[in-house]
């Protein structure tokens, strides 16, 4: 199977689906899920949420020309603005030209907190706890011994006292800190069970007061890297070397890094992808943003997400760390009929498959968008896109 299929945007969208249809082995049901009124039911969404009414629908499309490490890729995007689907297609195009993206991730650890306060003796209780550091380990696998079995679970431990401030009325606090893989789920609902399953232990080693007990969006030990190579030549436009193109996305990212106003607009454009293909499998795409923007501001300094240099053959070389705790399992994505179609789309089995397909898509936004902007400007492409989707709200809508 290749996800390079010239034109494809050219076709009729039934004809689309009935070709990804049958490249994918999409059962009927699957196919089916996809259109309107098909997919998530009234009865599941009422399960899903509270006081539900009906469902809000956003386009599903696909970006096609994906390779990540060696493996073609059809990327499901679930979004409301237009050029995203068209650019991401565009860059995997010329990336995949030069060999594709690599991706690679690090760990699947999640961390959980438990909060302690109106403790008398702070170093004395941090001591104890980490004394106790394997039987609290124990006793959240017990909280979720399935967890363990598929080999992750709670794997560490660590305790930090916080410092209060009088005048502001803030206690002291301690701090447990625990490790946790999650595997392939996002492992919300797994860390907050395990946190509230050692609270009663932690109150009792250290005399104190639990308050909070919660899974900590913070994921920067659940990483996914790309990079992607890419000769100059590549980059060239009608009216542009590729050469000039390459250094003038130096200068872009350079703006980036040196500028906060800049800096989010261009982490806005690399979450353009990353989110659309959060919401279309079913994964929680307000904690991949608050992580990835915290991620971006690591150091005390907020900056680009991307690096972009020159190779030693003068390549334009990309890179696209980000914390990515998402899930194939879990959560939405094993409830919405629309994100299991858009997993078996996608050929993923595992969440750090799809972290390094996410991270790769995030990448391809950003060049996307940095190529545009430093040679005909984004409002021709945007734009052309944007008109003809105005034109579908002010047309009448068919029966
Ligand atoms: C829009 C393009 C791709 C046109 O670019 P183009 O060069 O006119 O495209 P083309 O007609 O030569 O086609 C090249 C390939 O693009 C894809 N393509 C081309 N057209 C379509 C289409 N209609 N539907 C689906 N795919 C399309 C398709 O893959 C096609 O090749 P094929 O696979 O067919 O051989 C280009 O101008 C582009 O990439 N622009 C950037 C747009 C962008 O970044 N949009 C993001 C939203 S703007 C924003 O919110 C973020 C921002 C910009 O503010 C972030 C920042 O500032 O950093
Ligand atoms: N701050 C935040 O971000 C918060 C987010 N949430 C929400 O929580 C949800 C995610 O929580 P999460 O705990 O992941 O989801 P679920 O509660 O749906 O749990 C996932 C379950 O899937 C089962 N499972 C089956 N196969 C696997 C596998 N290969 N790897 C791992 N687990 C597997 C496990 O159950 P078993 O072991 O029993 O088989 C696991 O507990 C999201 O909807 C998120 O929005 C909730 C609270 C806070």
């Amino acid at each position: 199977m290749t996800s390079r299929l010239p034109g494809f945007y050219t076709l009729p969208v039934e004809e689309r689906l009935r070709l990804i249809a049958s490249l994918c082995d999409l059962t009927p049901d699957e196919a089916h899920a996809l259109l309107p009124g098909q997919g998530l039911s009234l009865d599941q969404a009422d399960k899903m949420i509270e006081n539900a009414l009906g469902v809000f629908v956003i386009p599903f499309g696909i970006a096609t020309n994906f390779l990540v490490n060696g493996e073609s890729h059809f990327v499901p995007m679930v979004v409301e603005e237009p050029s995203i689907v068209a650019s991401a297609s565009n860059t995997a195009k010329i990336v995949r030209k030069a060999g594709g993206f690599t991706a690679t991730s690090t760990g699947r650890q999640m961390v959980g907190q438990v909060q302690v306060v109106h403790c008398s003796d702070w170093e004395s209780a941090r001591q104890r706890l980490l004394q106790k550091k394997g039987e609290l380990l124990a006793r959240a696998n017990e909280a979720r011994p399935t967890m363990t079995a598929r080999g992750g679970g709670a794997l560490d431990l660590d305790v930090k006292v916080l410092n209060g401030n009088g005048d502001r009325g803030w206690l002291p606090m301690l701090v447990v800190q625990v490790t946790i893989d999650t595997r392939d789920a996002m492992g919300a609902n797994v860390i907050d069970t395990m946190m509230e399953a050692i609270a009663p232990d932690v109150e009792a080693i250290t005399g104190g007061t639990v308050y909070l007990r919660i899974l900590s969006n913070y994921t920067d030990t659940c990483l996914a890297q790309a990079q992607c190579t890419i000769p100059a030549e590549l980059l060239g436009t009608k009216t542009l070397d590729g050469v000039e193109v390459r250094d003038r996305i130096i200068a872009a990212y350079a703006f980036a890094e040196l500028d906060i106003y800049r800096a989010v607009t261009h982490n806005k454009g690399i979450m353009n992808g990353i989110d659309a293909v959060a919401v279309a499998t079913g994964n929680d795409w307000r904690a991949l943003e608050a992580a990835a923007h915290a991620y971006a501001a690591r150091g005390g300094r907020y900056r680009s997400m991307t690096e972009w240099e020159i190779g030693e053959h003068g390549e334009l070389v990309g890179r696209l760390e980000l914390p990515m705790p998402v899930a194939t399992v879990g959560g939405a994505t094993s409830v919405n009929p629309v994100a299991k179609t858009a997993l078996k789309l996608l050929n993923v089995t595992h969440a750090a498959q799809l972290a390094e397909i996410m991270v790769s898509v995030g990448l391809a936004q950003n060049l996307a968008a940095l190529r545009a902007l430093v040679t005909e400007g984004i409002q021709r492409g945007h734009m052309a896109l944007h008109a003809r989707a105005r034109q579908a709200i002010s047309s009448p809508v068919k029966q």
